[in-house]
């Protein structure tokens, strides 16, 4: 079994990998195929052909993306777009004409209209306006779902898509600007503890609620639902809705978050809010219902989560890290 995991490198991908290696040291016959973006732009439609007419994967686990924060999505839209719906179509069809039949892509929670009733159902899709600080990226990360679908329908494949929520864990982004709210507000604070500062500012207003989930919880669960019988995968969903959600059930306010992580790291000072910053979604919390029937739950808490990231990013090269 050939399975090849596309964006290895990146945080949910190496996790994915790693779990795929264990079956591979447990003696499962896996083989795995990776390419860095060096040696293959995703977004380049005749180097995907050409890959996968040479190499034949049995299976594809898409995690590679264009991913950001709020900021990186709000500044860099054409990008967040143009290379997702590359990278989508590339990799989808490349599979389709080399004959993969099983496929798994990563979508994410912000598919989801801004106004959708909490927690969000898979049918909640396409049902309002979306977020306007991510519309761009979430247009292709909902056109991914219809890719995979429409191929079901029409060739007969089996390619299926999880929905998570904000994500989190050792592998991730620490970029100051471009990086998601929690391994920001890890650095950020990291930083003010060792310089001593008095305040630490968070964006927003803090009043945000956003669902978090450790990459490793994400990586299980992905591999869960790739591994499905298509019999039980198809009982939970429908050829025109074949999404799955995956989360936590749980959510926390951003200053709550911001609390924890203060916590953790060992910081003490003032938190204030940045009010000027955008706030985003107000509330994106997962049904994971779905999910949760086929028999699969999170089992990484917040803070333990958080605890075991920041002691992987203590033993990370720093300098190198702030560079990402
Ligand atoms: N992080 C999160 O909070 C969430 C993530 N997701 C989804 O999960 C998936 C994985 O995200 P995550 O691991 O956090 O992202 P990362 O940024 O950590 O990794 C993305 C990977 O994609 C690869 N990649 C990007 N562009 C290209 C390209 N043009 N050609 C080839 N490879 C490319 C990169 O490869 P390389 O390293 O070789 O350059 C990188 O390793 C994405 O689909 C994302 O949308 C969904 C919800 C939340
Ligand atoms: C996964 C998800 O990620 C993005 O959406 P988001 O959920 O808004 O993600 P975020 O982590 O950037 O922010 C969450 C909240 O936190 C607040 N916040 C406070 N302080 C910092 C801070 O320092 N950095 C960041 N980034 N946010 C901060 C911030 O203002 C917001 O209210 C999209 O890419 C979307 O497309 C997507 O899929």
């Amino acid at each position: 079994m050939k399975i090849y995991v596309a964006g290895h490198r990146g945080m949910v991908g190496g996790a994915i990998l790693r779990r795929l290696a264990a079956r591979q040291s447990a003696g499962q016959a896996v083989e795995l195929l990776t390419a860095t973006s060096l040696e293959l732009d995703l977004t380049d439609q005749s180097a995907v052909r050409a890959f996968f007419a040479r190499e034949r994967p049995d299976q594809v686990i898409l995690a590679a993306a264009r991913v950001g924060g709020i900021h990186a999505n709000n500044s860099f839209p054409a990008q967040f777009i143009y290379e997702n719906l590359m990278i989508e179509c590339n990799v989808i069809h490349a599979a389709y004409e080399a004959g993969v039949e099983k496929l798994l892509q990563l979508g994410s929670s912000c598919i989801y209209p801004r106004e959708a009733a909490q927690p969000m159902r898979e049918q909640a899709l396409l049902s309002g306006p979306l977020e306007a600080t991510n519309e761009p990226y979430a247009i292709a990360k909902i056109a991914g779902i219809k890719l995979c679908e429409s191929y079901n329908r029409q060739y007969g494949t089996d390619y299926r898509s999880v929905m998570p929520t904000n994500l989190y864990g050792p592998g991730d982004n620490f970029h100051p600007e471009n990086s998601h709210v929690l391994p920001a507000l890890i650095r950020r604070f990291h930083d003010a503890r060792l310089t001593d500062a008095e305040n630490v500012t968070i964006w927003g207003t803090g009043a945000p609620r956003r669902e978090f989930l450790h990459v490793d919880d994400m990586a299980e669960a992905s591999l869960f639902v790739h591994d499905l019988a298509p019999q039980l995968y198809q009982r939970e969903t429908d050829p025109m809705l074949s999404h799955i959600n995956v989360g936590s059930g749980q959510d926390v306010t951003i200053l709550e978050l911001a609390r924890t992580i203060a916590r953790v790291v060992g910081y003490e000072g003032r938190i204030s809010c940045d009010p000027a910053r955008p706030d985003g979604t107000l509330q994106k919390l997962m049904d994971v219902s779905r999910l949760e029937r086929l028999g699969w739950r999170a089992s990484i808490g917040l803070e333990a989560g958080i605890r075991q990231t920041y002691d992987w990013f203590l033993t990370q090269d720093l300098a190198a890290l702030r560079q990402k």
